[in-house]
């Protein structure tokens, strides 16, 4: 059975850390994050300095005047799949579903900032100035998130701070605007979801969400990064404006040598009845530079570069679900 097809949730403590005073904090902070990175995947950092509530409500106020853009406009940014770049509606086909998620998403980098890649319409003047230091805030955060697993995995604390420098041209990481739908009045077949089940392919993923736009539910039991979650237990993780929800990616679970989780998780389509207004959630995806190469400090698994580890993450993935059978979707 696919795990598009599961469907029960069973209530799981996702832990929240608190990051107030990171600076004087840190080791008491690190303790918790490495904990949580090896027995939970996902964690939720609160209080953090910044980015700041008033900045991520800023944000999630511009993204939503974005994506009441017609959609002539939001196609001037069309998405380029090699370039991760752009905008899409309904079209991220999930191989756990074989289906396209219900929503759609702006991607942006920030080595492409100003370039053709970043919408520019003369009603939202201000997008890449409140876009661009938003990123930074949330690219500082991230690395003080990845310093902490560096020094987890024996490597200098730099370590991934200089695998993610987004300044330069083969930067992979990418912050993700998302908007799912209105969809009242609408029953979707179960096996639709905003967002199908799915690992993120990144070192780390931190996303934004906004309070009452829950959604999100996460599968823990996932054993190596090339496994594939088939746990029947989907746990909840309520939506707060200001909290910042970490996941570790397949990158980061491959570079730790399977020590920390790289978890499915999905976003559900709410049924009618529930709320099926607008969703939104702002992702940004912490990927290393091209040309680093993923090296365990065990060796569990072959060297790759950023670059090829990404393509042969998406390969396996649809090959896999392609044995199973699980791509004829029910
Ligand atoms: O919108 C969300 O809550 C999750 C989005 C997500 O998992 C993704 O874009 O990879
Ligand atoms: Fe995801």
């Amino acid at each position: 059975m696919g795990v598009g097809a599961e469907t029960a949730t069973k209530e799981r403590k996702v832990p929240k850390i608190s990051v107030h005073n990171f600076a004087e904090r840190k080791d008491e902070i690190a303790k918790e994050v490495v904990r949580a990175a090896e027995e939970n995947g996902f964690f939720i950092l609160e209080n953090q300095e910044s980015p700041s509530v008033a900045e991520i409500e800023e944000m999630f106020a511009l993204s939503e005047r974005y994506f009441s853009l017609p959609v002539t406009k939001k196609s001037e940014t069309p998405f380029i799949k090699a370039e991760n770049t752009g905008w899409e509606t309904c079209s991220q086909v999930r191989p756990s579903t074989g289906l396209p998620d219900q929503k759609e998403s702006l991607q942006l980098q920030y080595h492409r900032l100003g370039d053709r890649t970043w919408p520019q319409d003369p009603s939202i003047p201000e997008f890449a100035q409140t876009v661009a230091p938003f990123m930074e805030k949330t690219h500082a955060l991230s690395m003080n998130i990845l310093s902490i697993f560096a020094l987890a995995l024996g490597f200098p604390e730099d370590f991934f701070v200089k695998a993610h420098d987004v300044s330069r041209t083969d930067a992979q990481s990418t912050l993700r605007l998302l908007h799912y739908h209105d969809i009242t009045g609408n029953q979707f077949p179960s096996s639709y979801w905003r967002a199908g089940p799915h690992t993120d392919y990144d070192c780390l993923t931190m996303l934004f969400q906004k309070t009452g736009e829950d959604g999100l539910e996460i599968c823990p039991g996932r054993e190596a990064h090339t496994s594939f979650g088939t746990g029947d237990h989907w746990t909840p993780v309520k939506a707060r404006t200001g909290e910042v929800v970490c996941n570790i990616g397949d990158m980061l679970m491959a570079w730790s040598d399977d020590r920390f989780k790289s978890l499915y998780h999905r976003v559900r389509c709410p049924g009618v009845g529930e709320r099926q207004t607008s969703r939104y959630s702002i992702a940004y995806f912490n990927q290393a530079n091209k040309d680093v190469e993923i090296r365990g400090p065990l060796g569990k698994y072959p060297v790759l570069t950023a670059h090829k580890y990404i393509l042969d993450a998406i390969k396996r993935n649809y090959g896999e679900f392609e044995k199973v059978g699980a791509l004829t979707a029910t």
